[in-house]
């Protein structure tokens, strides 16, 4: 079978190179050209563990390939699959035109009978209208063919994209066609061997769990980030919150980890297209647009404890502030809707000198932030951005912070030497706290007093 994947993503590239080290043919295409010259040479334009290799491995076996050329992927696949963004607009909306685009490349080139699968995430009746729209074309010039459109949601999470690819926790098939559904099912089959649940149902259902999936694990991360704040104030731990809390299976103790706010490529801006899709179908999904809420004042809430701790008459005038971590989370290079943006820019904006490093994702930091060059360092080392700072704040869990000489950090730092670990990292390390005024997230602790001589 050839499967032609549009759009080169993070989730049409791992989408296509799994498929293919299962020995389909795949054939992944993007309108990036240089992304495209970059894959064919075995480049990965992302970093994602395994994902390199896996591309490589299926560039050398001959079953994973790469082109610009659309006329030629959508005219020898039998299956294609459909992989490009769909951001945010302004008012939240989901930003279709890459769709659109796609679509109308897939509607220009159709040669015969298809199953054309939405992997994109997109708003519910999408996939119904791709369909109506492709078919309409083919009956319009006269074709004596059809095609059939399935809707068939991706959950993989970036940073463990690859096995959570070969190794789903489900499977959803939106389709009403028959055919649609045995092509899926031999795409498939070896996750299916290995017991990975399978939901069949109509589109607009498939659509819709996507969003309710993200929704929901939002939902639970402002929800615990929401307590931790009042844990703060009320001398409770949020971390045995959590767990005393996940021991009940009904809640279960995954996304109950506290900290700076969820961030990504998907949770921000899903949660808003959701919320306008219940507009625009006279429902306000009010918790929805409360965990939505709660992540942005998490976000304020942050800025506003660094600066009580190290500000001067509300200012960061004269202090330095070591950040670690830029991307989401970590083991990826993907700085999307992280948060450690809008926290460096309330820092930067409140006066502090901000130097940041972060194991993958500067790359992105320094193309995509543009705006922030000049106002940010970029170091090349956990102890080169910390050297002479006042604090750390300690953005993303990055696993190598665990392995860093924080003694030797902490003695090249100045004043209380804060710790301000957003992630909790260390809030079980009575060492680490020792070295350093320690602020954890919906942890007690003391408010120390700024000790040093004021900035000038
Ligand atoms: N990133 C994730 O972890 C993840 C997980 C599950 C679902 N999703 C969903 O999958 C979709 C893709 O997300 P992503 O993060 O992989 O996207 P992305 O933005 O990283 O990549 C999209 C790619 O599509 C290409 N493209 C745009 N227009 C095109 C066209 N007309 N023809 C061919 N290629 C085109 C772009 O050049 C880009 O390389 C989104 O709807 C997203 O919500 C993403
Ligand atoms: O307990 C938690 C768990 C996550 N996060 C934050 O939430 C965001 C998203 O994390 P995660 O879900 O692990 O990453 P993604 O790769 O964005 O994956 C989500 O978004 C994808 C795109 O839709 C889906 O496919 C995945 O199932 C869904 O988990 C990150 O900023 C995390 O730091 C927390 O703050 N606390």
């Amino acid at each position: 079978m050839n499967i032609g994947i549009m759009g080169t993503g993070y989730v049409g590239l791992v989408h296509g190179a799994v498929l293919s080290s299962y020995g389909f043919n795949v054939t992944c295409m993007d309108v990036d050209e240089h992304k495209i010259k970059q894959l064919a040479a075995g480049i990965s334009p992302i970093y994602e563990p395994g994902l390199e290799q896996l591309i490589q491995r299926g560039i050398e076996s001959g079953t994973l390939s790469f082109t610009s050329n659309a006329q030629q992927v959508v005219q020898t696949s039998d299956v294609i699959f459909i992989a490009v963004g769909t951001p945010s607009k302004k008012d939240g909306s989901a930003d279709l035109s890459y769709v659109r685009s796609v679509v109308q490349t897939i509607s220009n080139h159709l040669n015969g009978y298809k199953v054309v699968v939405c992997k994109s995430t997109l708003p519910i009746g999408s996939s119904s209208r791709i369909a109506e729209q492709l078919n309409g074309a083919l009956q319009a010039s006269g074709a004596s063919f059809r095609v059939d459109v399935a809707s068939n949601p991706e959950f993989l999470r970036q940073g463990q994209a690859v096995s959570d690819a070969l190794s789903p926790s489900r499977i959803v098939i939106g389709t009403n066609s028959d055919a649609a559904k045995q092509m899926l099912q031999r795409i498939y089959a070896t996750q299916i061997e290995r017991k990975v649940p399978v939901l069949y149902t109509n589109a607009e259902t498939a659509e819709m769990v996507k969003y309710a999936a993200n929704s929901f694990l939002a939902v639970k991360i402002s929800f615990i980030n929401e307590l931790a704040l009042l844990a703060e104030k009320v001398g409770a731990n949020i971390d045995d919150i959590a767990e005393g809390m996940g021991l009940d299976s009904r809640i279960s103790p995954h996304f109950l980890q506290a900290g700076p706010g969820y961030g990504g490529s998907c949770f921000p801006k899903d949660t808003e297209a959701v919320v306008d899709i219940g507009k625009r179908n006279g429902e306000d999904l009010l918790v929805v647009q409360a965990a939505i809420q709660a992540n942005k004042k998490q976000k304020q809430k942050m800025i506003t404890k660094i600066a009580s701790r190290l500000s001067f008459n509300g200012k960061l005038r004269g202090r330095t502030v070591a950040v670690w971590g830029l991307s989401f989370k970590p083991d990826t290079d993907d700085i999307r809707d992280a948060p450690s943006r809008d926290i460096i820019q309330g820092l930067v904006d409140l006066g502090a000198t901000v130097k940041v490093y972060c194991p993958q994702g500067m790359r992105q930091a320094r193309r995509l932030w543009s705006e922030l060059n000049g106002a940010i360092h970029y170091c090349d080392s956990e102890a080169e951005s910390a050297a002479n700072a006042d604090a750390i704040v300690l953005m993303t869990e990055w696993a190598q912070f665990r392995n860093v000489d924080l003694a030797a950090i902490a003695s090249n730092m100045r004043g209380n030497r804060a710790m301000f670990d957003l992630r909790n990292m260390f809030a079980m390390n009575t060492d680490v706290q020792q070295l350093f005024s320690y602020y954890g997230v919906g942890t007690y602790s003391e408010p120390k007093v700024y000790s040093l001589q004021e900035a000038k």
